[in-house]
């Protein structure tokens, strides 16, 4: 694995001395697409902006492609494209001349063949001519991702890409993203929806309160973090667990019984308990299971945290 975004000892302290990021340590691999959840207000917009070396760290450094973003800026810079989480266009601008500027900021040659392979992924190849202030919400986003791309970066960032957009343009760009990663980019994006963090990440951090409370692989946070429900419908409702049945986790729920379990051990516990419930003279019509959501591990972990604080 070799680590394209190096973040160590970071710590942003605003004028009057709110502490927006504390000692935060984060190590980007080549390629991975990361999503970073959070609350509002966690310092999500802070830490991808001091990343970039738009916001200048208290202390802590940050480097990419091995270059360090306050020594060695504009090396460190060239390799990351910035979309922000505000739509920042010259509205009488044609979408071509917008993308050809930004590449031309970067200092790099022109080349039309590039961008129009960057626009026709980002179905905006029709719309070159236009200008941005003919164009819908969810064109102009895809503008910004444009421009981001247009010096050709090596990492994405990505501040809340689809916030506000509908379902149908959120799900197209998670598409552009997955091609993204395929061309090779390294993409880090934030966003609160967590269903786009278990859509489309490799893994997920989450941020709340300035500090990383974990980075992990989504898969592995999934399963370790994962509670999973056996629920039991039963032919007669009860209202009280019957005695055979108090060693296990149960609760009625409805028609029938709730029982938790953890997917980490090796022992469920569902063979004796289905046999209990015959003991017991339960009779059941339906069986289904459940495993936690991203949202339930994630809202957890965040009250987790509060309590401790
Ligand atoms: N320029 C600034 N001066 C002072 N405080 C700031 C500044 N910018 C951000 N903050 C504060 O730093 C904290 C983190 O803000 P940040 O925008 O990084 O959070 P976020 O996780 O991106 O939030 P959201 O999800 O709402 O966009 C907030 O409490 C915010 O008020």
């Amino acid at each position: 694995m070799t680590t394209i975004v190096d973040v160590c000892g970071l710590t942003k302290r605003y004028d009057g001395g709110f502490e927006a990021l504390k000692n935060v340590d984060l190590s980007i691999a080549q390629g991975e697409i990361i999503a970073l959840l959070g609350p509002n207000g966690a310092g999500k917009t802070t830490l991808i902006s001091t990343i970039c070396g738009i916001t200048r760290a208290t202390e802590g450094t940050v480097t990419i492609g091995g270059h360090d973003n306050v020594t060695e800026f504009r090396a460190a810079r060239n390799l990351v494209g910035l979309v922000p989480q505000e739509i920042n266009l010259e509205p009488f601008e044609k979408v071509i001349n917008t993308v050809r500027f930004s590449r031309g900021l970067f200092g790099k040659a022109p080349n039309d063949a590039y961008l129009e392979k960057v626009l026709r992924s980002l179905s905006l190849w029709d719309k070159k001519d236009s200008k941005i202030m003919e164009l819908s919400g969810g064109m102009k986003r895809r503008v910004l991702i444009a421009k981001a791309l247009s010096h050709e970066p090596r990492v994405l960032f990505l501040d809340e890409p689809t916030a506000g957009v509908d379902v149908e343009l959120r799900k197209d760009m998670w598409d552009v993203v997955a091609d993204l990663k395929k061309d090779g980019v390294t993409i880090i994006l934030t966003t609160h929806y967590i269903e786009e963090a278990e859509a489309i990440a490799d893994r997920i951090g989450v941020i709340a309160k300035g500090e990383i409370l974990l980075v992990e692989n989504k898969d592995d946070l999934m399963t370790r973090m994962g509670q999973k429900t056996l629920k039991v419908d039963l032919a007669t409702p009860v209202t009280t667990i019957p005695d055979v049945l108090k060693d296990y986790d149960l609760v009625i729920e409805g028609d029938g019984l709730l029982y938790s379990y953890d997917t980490k051990t090796d022992r469920t516990g569902i063979t004796g308990l289905l046999a209990d419930l015959q003991k017991a003279g339960l009779k059941m019509t339906d069986l289904q299971t459940r495993q936690s959501s991203l949202e339930e591990i994630f809202v957890s972990l965040v009250a987790q945290r509060e309590d401790a604080a």
